[in-house]
């Protein structure tokens, strides 16, 4: 099933322009990000990897409007990014759950602090409590839910308020093999049948090349884009696409890029 959409609610497009994000220290200053560039087109899936400490997440900051551009730009449906608004929602590694709200109430947390619900808000609650399999959990509190179930609620919440983008900051990290296998399965489809523009950060090959319709490969700091690759496979994706020699070949091709090879 999918769900209407207004025109302020499409995927957006994102320009990455020539950035660079300097950071200042007490005694000296370095490039977190150095001269980024990239386009998603809209309702596109860009999966961000490389070493820890390359400026993912300052990449990630900037496109949230948390951080700014030293030089370059980053440019949302043309303009320059703004402070964080309600196009723009975040899905982080550690779980952002309130436990003092049920299921049903964190999903409805964002119409309702923007003084938005009305029966499309309850709609869309509805339905992602559905697909993200939660409805037998949606009146039970945070605290009975695992891991992966309290991550659906992070990712139920950043879809019931319908923004253009969705940043993901190593969302499934902490989160056993085949959870995390089930996880990305989940948000492939999400983004068929409820497509948003995805900046996805991961440590994990694998799971950039399966969420991913291109990943980004970043150098050690400072933070460059080594290079973009296209992901050919189709979403959802095939039963066993892991084990296709294309999916293989892209994975060396990765590691061999992280590696500096
Ligand atoms: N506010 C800040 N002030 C100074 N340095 C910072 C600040 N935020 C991040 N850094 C530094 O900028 C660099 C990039 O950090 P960032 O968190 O973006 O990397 P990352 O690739 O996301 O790392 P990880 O994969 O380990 O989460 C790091 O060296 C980090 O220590």
């Amino acid at each position: 099933m999918t769900i209407s959409q207004t025109t302020d609610t499409q995927p957006a497009r994102i320009v990455v322009d020539d950035l660079t994000v300097t950071m200042q220290l007490k005694d000296r200053s370095f490039d977190a990000v150095q001269n980024a560039s990239f386009t998603i087109e809209p309702g596109q899936t860009l999966a961000i990897v490389g070493p820890s400490g390359c400026g993912k997440t300052t990449l990630l900051n900037v496109l949230g409007g948390f951080t700014g551009a030293t030089t370059g730009e980053a440019l949302i449906d043309g303009a320059p990014v703004g402070a964080p608004d309600e196009h723009r929602a975040t899905v982080f590694q550690a779980d952002a759950v309130f436990p003092w709200l049920t299921v049903r109430g964190n999903l409805e947390y964002g119409p309702r602090i923007r003084h938005a619900q009305d029966a499309a808000s309850k709609a869309r609650t509805d339905h992602f409590l559905q697909v993200l399999g939660l409805e037998a959990f949606a009146d039970e509190f945070p605290k009975v839910l695992s891991g992966g179930m309290r991550k659906r609620v992070d990712i139920g919440r950043a879809y019931v308020n319908n923004p253009r983008t969705i940043l993901l900051d190593e969302p499934f990290g902490a989160l056993d093999e085949i959870t995390k296998e089930q996880l990305q399965d989940e948000l492939v489809n999400l983004s068929v049948s409820d497509p948003k523009t995805l900046v996805f950060i991961t440590h994990d090959i694998e799971e950039a090349i399966y969420v991913g319709d291109m990943v980004a490969v970043m150098t050690p700091r400072p933070g460059r884009i080594r290079k973009i690759i296209d992901v050919p496979f189709a979403r959802p994706r095939p039963e066993n696409v892991r084990m296709e020699p294309a999916f293989q070949e892209l994975r060396r091709e990765i590691q061999s890029l992280l590696r500096n090879d």
